[in-house]
């Protein structure tokens, strides 16, 4: 068999996405040199971003087998090298898009990433763990999701993704997303932090900042959507949400108990005060299946934290602000939500079929169908009278 040509080659590196920034490591400057010997045997050097790139098994996997594929290579003996000062400035201006001034890429008008906000009044209700499982289920259809995990008190959404002690790479004062094995890109206001264990004591300038970073500073690149985990409560990270981002919609997260209920209505309120539509609800560890009766075929279920919650904040919101907010879902409680979320694992990966995972996947599938539209938005406009 004749040896491959060198735009063979290159085709084969251009399907290479560099796992970090998802685009082909050719259009990033990362492929330094490739040889061809005439028996077949394909020499090369690829240039990591940074030193000690946290990926570069991926990278070497998929380049070895990209390569290996092309028909006349007998071997490939790849080389990682770091790429230089100048080859990372030349990098960052590919990602800017040679735009000096950062800002951010979701609040400019020609975007097409849907940004949906999960808030919640209390914390512990599931925000969290409804978001990565959104998120999820949302990749496995096929869309390219990220989420921004600003939730100060909480930032367990590495964990739930099985990323808890990733740290992001950098490209100068760019900062890549972290790639989880679902396809989701993640960055939490807890990889921000000098040390994980660090207690976050950030007054609203502090977090105003972090949650600019977070949106501006990190490479997104071309996202379906986005998911923000906010803190629980209207504090200073749901009003600098709504500053910046106000085209986002928001999702409110809340129990069947009276009590969360009422601060739930109170976090959607906030959202519409900030000119964000509320675009439902959902009420989650609404009931625990009884197990005693599956055994015996019947269906019984156990209100444990009562009953209601998630239609009396989608009825009050809507009365307020004239526009329908519904109940989006109904997550029973399931212990394999827990555990999958404990082991990185959420449940709409783990275990598909569980009726929480299913009820999980139908709201994202609703979510991520919407079209955006004006009805309901609020515009911030103010009427004025003619002369
Ligand atoms: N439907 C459910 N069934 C069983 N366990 C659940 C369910 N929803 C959430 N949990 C568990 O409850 C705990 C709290 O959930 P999670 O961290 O998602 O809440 P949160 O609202 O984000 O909390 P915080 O605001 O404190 O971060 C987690 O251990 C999670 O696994």
């Amino acid at each position: 068999m004749s040896s491959p040509s060198l735009e063979q080659v290159q085709a084969a590196l251009a399907t290479v996405n560099d796992p970090e920034i998802k685009r082909p490591i050719t259009d990033l400057g990362m492929v330094d040199t490739v040889e061809i010997s005439d028996s077949g045997v394909v020499t090369l050097t690829v240039l990591l971003t940074v030193a000690g790139c946290p990926l570069k098994e991926t990278i070497t996997r998929d380049v070895t087998t990209a390569v290996g594929k092309v028909p006349g290579v007998t071997d490939v003996a790849l080389t990682l090298g770091v790429m230089t000062d100048e080859q990372r400035s030349g990098l960052k201006e590919v990602l800017s898009g040679g735009k000096a001034q950062r800002e951010i890429p979701f609040a400019q008008p020609g975007s097409l990433t849907k940004v949906f906000a999960i808030a919640s009044g209390k914390g512990g209700v599931g925000k969290s763990s409804v978001t990565v499982n959104l998120a999820l289920s949302m990749a496995k259809s096929g869309l390219k999701v990220g989420i921004v995990d600003a939730d100060i008190y909480g930032h367990s959404v590495p964990a739930m993704l099985g990323v808890a002690d990733a740290r992001p790479t950098q490209v100068d004062d760019l900062i890549m997303p972290v790639p989880t094995s679902s396809g989701v890109s993640v960055i939490s206001i807890g990889m921000l932090k000098p040390r994980r264990d660090q207690v976050v004591a950030w007054r609203g300038p502090m977090l105003d900042r972090a949650l600019v970073q977070m949106l501006s500073d990190v490479y997104w690149g071309d996202l379906d959507v986005l998911l923000l985990d906010l803190p629980p409560g209207t504090g200073d990270v749901a009003i600098s949400l709504g500053q910046h981002l106000p085209g986002a919609e928001v999702v409110v997260v809340t129990t069947p108990q009276e009590a969360a209920a009422e601060v739930a209505e109170r976090a959607g309120t906030m959202a519409s005060m900030m000119h964000q539509r509320v675009v439902g609800v959902v009420e989650n560890m609404s009931f625990l299946p009884c197990p005693h009766c599956a055994e015996d075929g019947t269906e019984h279920r156990l209100e444990i934290f009562g009953s209601g919650g998630g239609a009396r904040v989608a009825a009050t919101l809507s009365g307020r602000f004239g526009y329908d907010v519904p109940v989006l879902g109904e997550i029973p409680l399931d212990t394999s939500l827990r555990e999958g979320g404990d082991v990185g694992k959420p449940i709409v990966d783990a275990d598909p079929t569980a009726p929480a995972a299913q009820v999980l996947a139908s709201v994202a599938e609703r979510l991520a169908g919407r079209g955006r539209g004006l009805a309901g938005m609020q515009l911030g406009l103010t009427p004025t009278s003619k002369f």
